[in-house]
C-alpha cells in the first residue's frame, strides 16, 4: 500500500509515545496523519509546507516568512540540539505549527538552553510528532501546499476546517511581521568576519519579514543598517538619506503587498536596490512583471543555483512558495540565476537601474555560504554609486 494511501485511508500507523495525547494534521483534501501532540496545547491552522533542510529547525521556526505556514521537517529527528536564542532569526517564532517525524526528548549541545519541546511550550507553537512525514512530504509533492490543521478534537472536526481554511494565494501577512518602529541594527555575525573600521556605507533595510542574518551580513559588509517598517513610503526612506536601500524576505503572497510594491517602484532608479526573496517578487511586480504560486515550491538548504554570467553553480538556501514569471519581465530585466532542477527564475538585474534581487537566501541562517558574494555586489553598487 503506498505511502500517502495510508494516510488516505487512515490506516497510517501510530507510532505513539508514552503518555503522548494522539494528535492529527488533517489537511483541505481531506487526507489525515496521525502523530503525538507535540509543543503548545492547542490547535492550529496554515498552510502546510516541507522543508528538507538536515539542519536549522530553529531558524525555520522563527523566520518571519512563514507566517501562516505550518512547516513539516522531513530530516526524521529535530530537537537534537536543543534550541539557544542565539539561533533565532527573529524575536519569537513566526511558524503557524510545526510537524516532525520524532521530537528529541532530550538535547546534546554545550550551547543548548533548554530542549526544543520546551521552547515549542514557551512560545505558544502548536506541534505534533510521530507523524510519517515522508508520507505527508510525498503527499505535498504529489497534491500540492494546501491548508491543513493540526489538532486533537477529531480527524473529522479537523478536516472540516482546514477545508474551511483560506488558501495562501492572496494573502499580505507583512503587516504581521514587520517591525512597528524604525531601528538601527549594528550586530555583526561575529563569528565568520569582523568588519575592518566603521561602517562605511548606509543601507535602509524595509522590513517585510527580514531574517536577523541578512541585517548581520550587511554590518559584516561594512554598512550601517536602519531597518523601517513595511509602510514606510519610498519618500521617508529616501529622507534617511541611504547609499542603498534592501527590500527583504517576508511571508504570504507577493502580489497581496499592494503598497510594498508601489514603495518599490518609486525607489527604482532613486539609489542602488538589492532584493531578497519576497524582495525579489516585489521587485519584478514594481516593474510589471508577474509571479504566480508553485505547487509546492523550494524549501531547503541545498538547492542548486547557477550563475549565468559566470556559469558557476552554487548550493543555496530557500524557503518560498511562489515564484517570478520571467517571461513577463522581457525587455526589461536580464535574468541572472536560474534554479538547476525546475529553471525556476532564481535572479533578476534591471537593465535600465542596476536594481537586482534573487529569490533566494544568500544569508543562508542555516545553510550553504556560497552566495554571499551577493552582498558584496551590492556594496560595490552603492560605492560606485558614491563616486
Ligand atoms: N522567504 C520569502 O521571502 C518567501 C517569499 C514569499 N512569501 C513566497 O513564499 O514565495
Amino acid at each position: 500500500m503506498r505511502d500517502d494511501d495510508r494516510g488516505r485511508r487512515g490506516g497510517v500507523r501510530a507510532m505513539t509515545r508514552r503518555n503522548a495525547r494522539k494528535a492529527w494534521i488533517a489537511l483541505a483534501d481531506g487526507t489525515v496523519f496521525e502523530g503525538c501532540a507535540a509543543g503548545a496545547d492547542g490547535e492550529t491552522t496554515g498552510e502546510v509546507v516541507f522543508t528538507t533542510g538536515m539542519t536549522g529547525y530553529q531558524e525555520v521556526l522563527t523566520d518571519p516568512s512563514y507566517c501562516g505556514q505550518i512547516v513539516v521537517m522531513t530530516a526524521p529527528e529535530i530537537g537534537n540540539t536543543g534550541a539557544t536564542t542565539e539561533d533565532d532569526e527573529a524575536g519569537k517564532p513566526w511558524v503557524a505549527g510545526f510537524v516532525m517525524h520524532e521530537l528529541s526528548p532530550m538535547a546534546s549541545n554545550w550551547r543548548s538552553q533548554e530542549t526544543l519541546d520546551a521552547y515549542l511550550r514557551r512560545h505558544g507553537v502548536v506541534a505534533i510528532d510521530r507523524v510519517d512525514t515522508r508520507a505527508l512530504t510525498r503527499h505535498i509533492r504529489d497534491h500540492g501546499a494546501q491548508a491543513a490543521v493540526i489538532g486533537t478534537s477529531s480527524p473529522e472536526a479537523l478536516v472540516a476546517k482546514a477545508k474551511a481554511a483560506p488558501s495562501m494565494a492572496g494573502q499580505d501577512l507583512t503587516g504581521a511581521v514587520t517591525t512597528r518602529e524604525p531601528y538601527v541594527w549594528a550586530e555583526g555575525a561575529g563569528v565568520w568576519h569582523v568588519p575592518e573600521g566603521e561602517p562605511t556605507r548606509h543601507v535602509v533595510a524595509v522590513d517585510f519579514g527580514v531574517k536577523k542574518n541578512i541585517l548581520r551580513c550587511l554590518v559584516d559588509h561594512g554598512c550601517r543598517v536602519t531597518v523601517v517598517p513595511a509602510t514606510t513610503s519610498a519618500k521617508d526612506i529616501l529622507a534617511h538619506d541611504p547609499d542603498g536601500v534592501f527590500i527583504s524576505n517576508g511571508p504570504g503572497d507577493p502580489a497581496a503587498v499592494a503598497h510594498g510594491i508601489e514603495t518599490v517602484r518609486e525607489l527604482v532608479g532613486q539609489k542602488p536596490l538589492f532584493g531578497i526573496c519576497l524582495g525579489h517578487q516585489m521587485l519584478a511586480l514594481a516593474l510589471g512583471g508577474k509571479t504566480y504560486k508553485m505547487k509546492f515550491g523550494h524549501r531547503g538548504l541545498n538547492h542548486p543555483v547557477k550563475d549565468l554570467a559566470t556559469g558557476r553553480v552554487e548550493i543555496t538556501t530557500q524557503n518560498h512558495g511562489f515564484a517570478v514569471d520571467a517571461e513577463s519581465l522581457a525587455g526589461k530585466c536580464d535574468v541572472t540565476h536560474v534554479h538547476l532542477n525546475d529553471g525556476t527564475c532564481m535572479g533578476l538585474e534591471h537593465r535600465d537601474s542596476g536594481a537586482f534581487s534573487v529569490q533566494y537566501h544568500p544569508e543562508a541562517s542555516a545553510g550553504p555560504h556560497d552566495a554571499r558574494y551577493l552582498f558584496k555586489r551590492f556594496v560595490s553598487r552603492m560605492d560606485s554609486a558614491k563616486r
